[in-house]
């Protein structure tokens, strides 16, 4: 028998939405100028976005900066430019592309950094020792940036001056009410910059966390949900180029053991951690009368 033609047929598409690039480019950059050497160790992605229709459509690669050009860049910037903080690095890559190729219009650029010391003040050797990894994320639509930096975990616990009471009750509630608890999360946030002019990012960086880290000490906490809220309040008050800020946190619980059984009290001093399940508390926190940024958020996964 032969075989009959079959008629293929294509629906009418068209091409919407699209970036792409080189992700996770694992750049270390040694500063040696003198025999005190400093050291930033960042992973960076970097994705255009502009007219690169016809590389879909046509198989026409006109337009396609080669995500190894990309990843190239990023090397070549490190040196050129330097890393002076990992938002700089970015908007240096998005210049960059933005405005080296008329066609590309904007992007986005990501990095994470991770935090080393010096080993006993050594001048070249050091220990990985930030317990958080930082964050970075710019979108550039055409003359429209928007800048997202943050970390996540960041681990913190403390042994008291938290409980949960008040909550409603029914069929299936057991959990008992308490004024003293061990309250312990992994922190993950991201706060959204309302410019990228003139901000001293490192300094910035260094002030959001510190007001996050005491603002965890310095209330009684009626609910991790209390907490985030505070932490948020006090960081919009005190840094008046952040617009917004957004927490992903995990109650990690820690139950009392039951020493009764063998006789033993346990006055909230040996405790159970358990890994899961785990309460998630998520809450964006924004300055009043500021418009919220959806686009800003798009490509974040998660929460934050
Ligand atoms: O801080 C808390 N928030 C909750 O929403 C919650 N729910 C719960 O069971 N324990 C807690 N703790």
């Amino acid at each position: 028998m032969s075989a009959v033609p079959q008629e293929t047929t294509t629906s009418a598409v068209r091409l919407s939405s699209n970036q792409y690039g080189k992700a996770e480019n694992r750049v270390v950059r040694v500063y040696r100028d003198s025999a005190r050497h400093e050291l930033r160790d960042l992973n960076v992605t970097s994705q255009l976005h502009g007219d690169f229709d016809a590389a879909h459509t046509e198989g026409d690669n006109g337009h396609v900066v080669a995500t190894d050009t990309q990843k190239n860049t990023i090397f070549a910037k490190a040196k050129e430019v330097g890393i002076s903080s990992p938002e700089h690095f970015l908007l240096t890559l998005a210049d960059h592309f933005t405005g080296e190729f008329d066609w590309v219009t904007g992007g986005r650029w990501a990095a994470e950094e991770y935090g080393w010391s010096r080993i006993e003040g050594h001048d070249h050797s050091f220990f990985r020792s930030a317990p958080e990894v930082r964050t970075a994320v710019l979108k550039r639509d055409g003359d429209r940036d928007h800048l997202l930096s943050g970390f996540y975990g960041l681990t913190v616990l403390k042994t008291t001056e938290s409980g949960f009471v008040g909550y409603p009750k029914d069929r299936y509630t057991t959990l008992p009410e308490t004024e003293d608890r061990i309250l312990a999360t992994d922190i993950a946030t991201r706060w959204r910059y309302n410019t990228t002019v003139g901000v001293d990012f490192e300094a910035t960086y260094a002030k959001v966390r510190s007001i996050i880290l005491s603002t965890f000490t310095d209330h009684y906490s009626y609910a991790l949900q209390h907490t985030l809220y505070q932490m948020g309040q006090k960081v919009i008050t005190e840094v008046p180029e952040i617009d917004e800020i957004r927490f992903s946190c995990p109650n990690k619980h820690h139950f009392a053991y039951d020493l009764e059984r063998f006789g033993l009290e346990n006055p909230n001093e040996v405790f159970y951690a358990a890994d899961r399940p785990y309460g998630l508390i998520e809450a964006t926190i924004a300055r009043d009368g500021v418009e919220d940024a959806p686009e800003a958020w798009a490509d974040v996964a998660g929460y934050c």
